[in-house]
């Protein structure tokens, strides 16, 4: 389904303005203005034999007017369920959400009407060019003829095609192909545009496109973008995350924040006899910190990681091994999510990166401090 345009309704940024002024004199702050709403929002699918599928549940967020969030998670994890939902494209089984100032359950059409949607697979006419294409989706949803030509300029300039406006979409690369169907989804200027997987088997060259595309329209136009993915250094470039996981929100942050709560940085070290060096490390280690060992090298988790490299070298070097290279690295949002979830989502790292904590849900390698 994809929402009208051009209908009589309120222009969907005009619901996104700050709230009224205080008393003349008082120190003015405003209060944040939610673009998107969930209260315990949940979908169930009935499945065979009387099983259920909870596909989403207990969902809460607040995404701020203006913010682009990102949604992150492993396959099934419940994404485009939420999505659906928040898009009233499918009727939630329990809870609420409020999306750019539309109730998901009374006000499906309005709903509809004022947000942008991206699915994964969406589809432009390879033949028809880049225009064309434009044309046919806004006569086709209603776009008054007077205001189509402008629009269709402006939305073309924005995702950078206005060059190639006259161009069969069949010769635009896959970047372009994509910022063309973003563009198609901003023709009737939504309150809010939800992307799933916006750059999903696109190339890293053509992933930089896109993303480049959508800092333009939130820095330019002030756009809410909700956006799945399941690439970490996407979601790192976001203002804020939330990670899902089996159908539940399992942390919600700024980048920064949810690095900060983990706390420790990984040490890592590669020796001439890496089994002598896991011994003599967990000797060191502080009692409690989570340290592993595997054919890369010997790793530990500590606060403050660096300052424990040259006491670890000497160490090491005193017992007769031979440190090839030792680094300490912040937490990385792999780690994050690792720590939330019990698994990976850097495909580079198959068997999980070091759990952070003892008690993380997949830890495989011991506490150290056993002296
Ligand atoms: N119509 C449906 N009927 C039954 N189960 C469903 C239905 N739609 C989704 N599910 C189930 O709900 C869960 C969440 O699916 P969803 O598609 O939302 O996940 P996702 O995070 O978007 O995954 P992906 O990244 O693979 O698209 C999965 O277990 C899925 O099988």
């Amino acid at each position: 389904m994809q929402p009208h345009v051009g209908d009589d309704d309120h222009p969907p940024t005009a619901l996104l303005t700050a709230a009224p002024a205080g008393p003349r004199g008082a120190q003015y702050h405003p209060e944040p203005v939610f673009a998107i709403t969930a209260r315990a929002l949940g979908k169930s699918y009935p499945g065979p034999e009387g099983a259920v599928t909870h596909a989403v549940s207990g969902l809460d967020l607040d995404v701020t007017a203006g913010e682009t969030f990102a949604f992150l998670g492993p396959n099934g994890a419940g994404k485009s369920t939420t999505i659906a939902l928040l898009c009233a494209l499918a009727r939630p089984t329990a809870g609420r959400a409020t999306v750019a100032g539309a109730d998901v359950l009374t006000q499906p059409h309005l709903v509809r009407r004022r947000v942008g949607m991206l699915f994964q697979h969406s589809a432009v006419d390879g033949d028809l060019t880049a225009e064309q294409n434009l044309y046919i989706h806004a006569r086709l949803y209603g776009m008054p003829r007077g205001q189509v030509r402008r629009r269709i300029a402006e939305v073309l300039e924005t995702a950078g095609l206005g060059d190639r406006r006259r161009s069969p979409v069949r010769t635009l690369s896959g970047g372009m192909r994509r910022r063309l169907e973003i563009a198609r989804q901003l023709l009737h200027a939504p309150g809010v545009l939800f992307l799933d997987e916006p750059t999903t088997g696109l190339d890293p060259h053509a992933r930089a496109q896109v993303w480049h595309h959508l800092r333009t329209l939130r820095e330019r136009h002030g756009s809410t973008l909700f956006v799945t993915t399941h690439y970490l250094e996407e979601a790192e470039n976001c203002d804020r995350i939330a990670i899902i996981d089996r159908g539940r929100l399992v942390a919600q942050g700024t980048p920064v924040a949810l690095k900060a709560a983990i706390g420790d940085d990984r040490v890592f070290l590669h020796t001439g006899d890496d089994t002598g060096a896991y011994r003599i490390v967990r000797a060191l280690a502080p009692p409690g910190s989570a340290l592993g060992a595997d054919a890369a090298g010997v790793s530990l988790r500590v606060p403050d990681g660096s300052s424990w490299i040259p006491r670890l070298c000497a160490a090491l070097t005193a017992q007769g091994i031979a440190v090839h290279s030792a680094s300490a690295t912040p937490p990385t949002l792999d780690d994050v999510f690792f720590h939330h979830t019990g698994r990976s989502l850097d495909p580079a790292q198959p068997g999980g990166p070091v759990p952070l904590h003892p008690s993380s849900p997949r830890a495989a390698t011991e506490s150290g401090g056993s002296r």
